[in-house]
């Protein structure tokens, strides 16, 4: 298959990342986690202030993403890696201290600008791609051929965050009920005409992906 484009939208730890992986891996698609870069950016905000990190987002930060992803450090999920002022940070960006600049920088209107037109640079240098995050499907692939919405139940996404991050000290762990983002975004990709709802709280990762790549053969077709 080419021109393959995919959005993967949905709540913290719904699985998306994992999804993605298994779909890069299936269709040899690039992957961008968008996400890396709002973690990237919380990092940054440690080394330079904010109008700085807006203006020179371009030639601060560098992804590299994975044409096949190769899962590295034992379950920390590690999409592709990204480089800041050249140091790759990609190992530094899962840390619990950089949640309150990961919130500065989701609200920052003009950072999510500058972060967009980043990721629709990155986007275009691809003709097979998958993209995860907020917003994906509306902001930066309203085009893909396939929009995957992919939910589970709160309860169950933050035991496997618990359990992803179980061996790895400080990480992130906030797992919060679906944001009214979170299903602005839903509701907007259920307008969709190729879009697809998973509910993975009593389906295995093998068996979203089977979901995933059906939606995408029916939708292609
Ligand atoms: N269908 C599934 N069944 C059981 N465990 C799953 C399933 N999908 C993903 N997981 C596990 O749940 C954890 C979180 O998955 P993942 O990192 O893919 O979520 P995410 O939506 O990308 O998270 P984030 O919101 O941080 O981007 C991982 O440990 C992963 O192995
Ligand atoms: N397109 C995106 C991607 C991410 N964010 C925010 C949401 C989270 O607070 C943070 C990290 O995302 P995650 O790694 O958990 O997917 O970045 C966003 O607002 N828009």
């Amino acid at each position: 298959m080419s021109g393959v484009t995919l959005s993967i939208d949905g709540p913290t730890a719904s699985g998306k990342t994992t999804l993605a992986t298994g779909l890069a891996e299936e269709l040899g698609l690039a992957f961008l986690d968008t996400g890396v870069t709002f973690r990237s950016l919380a990092y940054a905000l440690e080394h330079e202030p904010v109008e700085k990190l807006r203006t020179e987002l371009g030639s601060l930060l560098v992804h590299q993403p994975e044409i096949h992803h190769r899962r590295r450090g034992g379950g920390i999920r590690q999409p592709h890696s990204v480089l800041f002022k050249g140091e790759d940070i990609t190992q530094k960006i899962w840390h619990s201290s950089l949640d309150g600049n990961l919130k500065s920088i989701s609200q920052d209107q003009a950072c999510r600008r500058e972060i967009l037109l980043l990721h629709q640079r990155i986007v275009e240098k691809y003709e097979n791609i998958v993209a995860v995050g907020r917003d994906v499907a509306v902001t930066l692939l309203p085009r893909a051929s396939l929009h995957i919405y992919l939910t589970a139940d709160q309860a169950i996404r933050r035991e496997r965050r618990r359990a992803q991050y179980r061996d790895f000290g400080d990480r992130s762990l906030a797992v919060g009920p679906a944001t009214a983002r979170d299903l602005e975004n839903r509701d907007a990709i259920r307008a969709m005409p190729n879009a697809l709802e998973i509910d993975s709280t009593y389906s295995p990762a093998p068996v979203v992906l089977t979901a995933a790549l059906r939606g995408l053969r029916r939708y292609a077709a």
